[in-house]
């Protein structure tokens, strides 16, 4: 018996009673999670309840203080003119008072300041860790008060040995530890840190109640800055690493749209132009963070756009009249709601239009693609990049593949050519190698000698942790199941499909839920070979689709779309999926090829579980090949389930952790650069994912049966069916539509 396949054994083997009575429980896709948080202890908690009964004992004190004094006797036995009248004062008294509250309630920020001791307990049960990044030597004695001390100390003392001051590296991580003030429930963005009062209904618009941990540590920073008061706030440039998931869409929007509005009030209110710009890796998660921004600027004045191809965005002193194979778009075209879901649709429609035509589009956050920004900024290529001198925040979403070798350039020459001296930048992800630290503190040095200051950092650079760096969420179940071959893959996932079968394997999945294979072809060749699976009167071939970069940007967001809206319950698709997009009722992940690097599993499997749902599941199967390969998966699920804490059976046991070989740096960069060798693209492999002889290299077809014999049976099937119903003879019972709503399973 192969040694691996007890891998898979060690998984919890549960009756398929339990199994189904917990899956079905605990779907995510049925609803939202009471709390989105994923870290919290019973002090933390206490202290943070504790927290907002102040805030709410003091505005109730306010009313009754207000009511003692202010509110005229009632006399409800006088004539109703006189009733009438005394009720305008009431109610003008009510609103004096509300007003007198919400004053209060803004001008409360001492009051509300925590001490060490609170906002340390706070942070900690969240498993927030701040850091500061800066030279020790750069870092103003205020913020770190310990060290100083300690250094002084030092000093002292080797004064009379004349040597330099050198602290341990433990002194180094304490007198860079901060504890800033936390968030305790969104009611304070506009309590404390003065945020537009439309911003912030329009963020409670959005139904969320509890702040997620992300938002919690970082919106204090960036409204507040390090004294955590909107008074005067000094915004740090930041560097966040958190959770899939976890909400850090709306912890970098709602203070730059906050800023922008603030702006537009400013004496610098006639600038007009590009003030914010986003990054993101794919097409699909720029236009997500559009859409979520539109909910989030209605009646601000603030206006973001997806950057498209073609759009002009700066006016280049050396433009000259010439014909540009570019879309003529205007700003009005950005306007429409659904703009990020039908981008591309123009896109496909070129036309050649004089490029000093184009009218430059006004907005004051563009969100786009680092390659799309960059042949906006130089036609191209064909000219050096164009400077964005109004640009005061750079957000790089997913920041640590926007700077790794494939987007750096690109990525880092965008920084370059913000040339505002009061930019900040932040980067987020839910996974940051350890060279970025390095890399942003250099940019930022860089940046500071191009603008003729001294190379040390001021402004603070701080770094932000939730939970454990580069971990997965721990509200999903892992699955990691050995399948041999690639045959066993496919047999692995049908038996996934299908309700009966997969109570005896142990895992149950529903739809929706997305695929991932490692290149395009593959994506191609295994969604042909499933298409057929589906059950005409479940929706038929319609229900499943495939998603790679080679196809146009209308179908990537047609299928996008309509995944979202639930007619697609099944999503094969490439890494192009792996990061950022938020589907928010996705039951599962199945990672049919292994990912490239743990990095890559960690956002994967993060498309599930999302804001706190639990029930997701995410199911990596593996073969012969991809055992030298396994062992950095199997330790991020060991240490997610570690991270749980609810001392359930652990699915990967040590022993079995211990005996996976270890992978050498120089095979993992190899991995990560071109995946699974077995699996890379042949030169004789068309887009198609067809070789001479089927698809894909020898071995590592993914096919059972043809796609041809599988629409037989399928055909065949179906007429089976309709006989049957048509011998039922009753056609109210017929029962095709119910089929429809509800997934019932694939059928053998
Ligand atoms: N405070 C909150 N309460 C409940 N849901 C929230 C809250 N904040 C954000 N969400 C929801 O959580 C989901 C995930 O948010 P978002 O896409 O910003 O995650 P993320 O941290 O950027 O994840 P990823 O690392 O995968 O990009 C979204 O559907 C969002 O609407």
């Amino acid at each position: 018996m192969d040694a691996f396949k007890l891998l898979t054994r060690s998984t919890n083997l549960k009756s398929a009673a339990q199994t189904t009575a917990k899956s079905t429980a605990r779907l995510p896709s049925t609803g939202k999670a009471a709390n989105p948080q994923l870290f919290r202890t019973a002090a933390g908690e206490k202290l943070e309840s504790a927290q907002n009964q102040k805030k709410r004992k003091r505005a109730a004190a306010a009313v009754e203080e207000a009511d003692e004094h202010d509110t005229p006797d009632l006399d409800f036995f006088q004539s109703s003119k006189r009733s009438s009248a005394a009720k305008t004062e009431v109610s003008e008294c009510a609103q004096s008072v509300q007003e007198q509250t919400t004053e209060q309630d803004d001008g409360s920020d001492e009051e509300d300041e925590m001490d060490e001791v609170e906002r340390r307990t706070i942070l900690n049960s969240h498993k927030i860790k701040v850091t500061d990044l800066r030279d020790i030597d750069d870092i103003p004695s205020q913020i770190a008060p310990e060290t100083e001390s300690k250094k002084q100390k030092k000093t002292k003392k080797k004064q009379k040995k004349d040597e330099p001051s050198v602290l341990s590296k433990k002194e180094l991580k304490r007198a860079r530890r901060l504890y800033p003030q936390p968030l305790t429930s969104f009611k304070e963005l506009r309590a404390r840190y003065k945020i537009s009062s439309r911003l912030a209904e329009n963020v409670a618009d959005q139904g969320f109640t509890v702040p997620t941990e992300v938002q919690l540590g970082t919106l204090p920073l960036l409204l507040g800055g390090l004294s955590g008061s909107s008074k005067s706030a000094e915004e740090p440039d930041l560097l966040v690493v958190a959770p899939t998931g976890s909400g850090k869409t709306l912890s970098f929007l709602i203070p730059v749209i906050n800023k922008i509005v603030r702006h537009h009030h400013s004496p610098q209110s006639d600038e007009h132009g590009i003030l914010s710009i986003v990054v993101a890796p794919t097409k699909e998660l720029a236009s997500q963070i559009v859409n979520e921004g539109r909910k989030l600027v209605a009646g601000t004045g603030v206006k973001i756009t997806l950057m498209k191809k073609g759009m002009r965005i700066v006016e280049r002193s050396d433009d000259d009249e010439k014909e540009a194979d570019v879309l003529d778009e205007n700003s009005d075209a950005s306007d429409s709601e659904d703009e990020g879901e039908r981008e591309g649709e123009e896109d496909d429609e070129k036309m050649k239009t004089p490029l000093k035509k184009i009218p430059i589009t006004k907005s004051d956050i563009l969100v786009t693609t680092p390659l799309q920004l960059v042949n906006a900024l130089s036609e191209h290529q064909t000219k050096p990049l164009a400077q964005l001198p109004l640009v005061r925040s750079l957000i790089l979403d997913e920041a640590d593949v926007l700077l790794d070798p494939l987007f750096r350039e690109q990525t880092l020459s965008i920084w370059r050519s913000c040339t505002h001296p009061d930019l900040r930048v932040s980067l987020w992800s839910a996974t940051m190698g350890s060279n970025i630290d390095d890399l942003i503190r250099s940019t930022i040095k860089e940046r500071r000698v191009g603008m003729g200051l001294p190379s040390a950092i001021q402004d603070p650079l701080i770094r932000l942790v939730v939970g454990l760096k580069d971990s997965a969420i721990p509200n999903i179940e892992h699955k990691l199941v050995y399948a041999a071959t690639e045959q066993g893959k496919l047999l692995g996932l049908r038996q996934l499909l299908h309700p009966a079968a997969a109570s005896a394997s142990d895992v149950r999945l529903r739809p929706p839920f997305l695929i991932f294979t490692q290149t395009i072809p593959r994506a191609i060749a295994l969604h042909s070979e499933l298409k057929y699976d589906i059950p005409a009167e479940a929706g038929g071939s319609s229900r499943i689709a495939v998603l790679h970069s080679d196809l146009s940007d209308t179908q990537r967001s047609e299928i996008m779309r309509d995944f979202r809206k639930g007619e697609i319950w099944i999503l094969v698709t490439t890494d192009l999926l792996a990061r950022g997009v938020d589907f928010r009722g996705i039951n599962g992940v199945v990672n049919y090829d292994i990912p490239n690097s743990a990095a890559v599993y960690v956002h994967r499997v993060g498309r599930t579980g999302r804001a706190g749902r639990t029930g997701g599941i995410a199911v990596t199967y593996y073969t012969k090949e991809d055992i030298p390969y396994v062992k950095s998966i199997a330790n991020i699920i060991d240490v997610s389930e570690k991270l749980r804490g609810d001392g359930s059976e652990k699915s990967i046991q040590k022993w079995l952790l211990d005996s996976l070989p270890d992978l050498s740096k120089k095979d993992k960069k190899e991995l990560k650069k071109h995946g699974v060798k077995a699996r890379q693209v042949s030169k004789q492999v068309d887009k198609n994912g067809k070789d001479g002889d089927g698809k894909g290299a020898r071995g590592m077809r993914i096919s059972t049966k043809s796609g041809f014999e599988r629409r037989m049976e399928n055909r065949r099937k179906g007429a089976i069916e309709a006989s049957r119903k048509r011998k039922a003879n009753s056609s109210a019972h017929a029962g095709g539509d119910s089929d429809k709503e509800s997934w019932k399973g694939l059928d053998d």
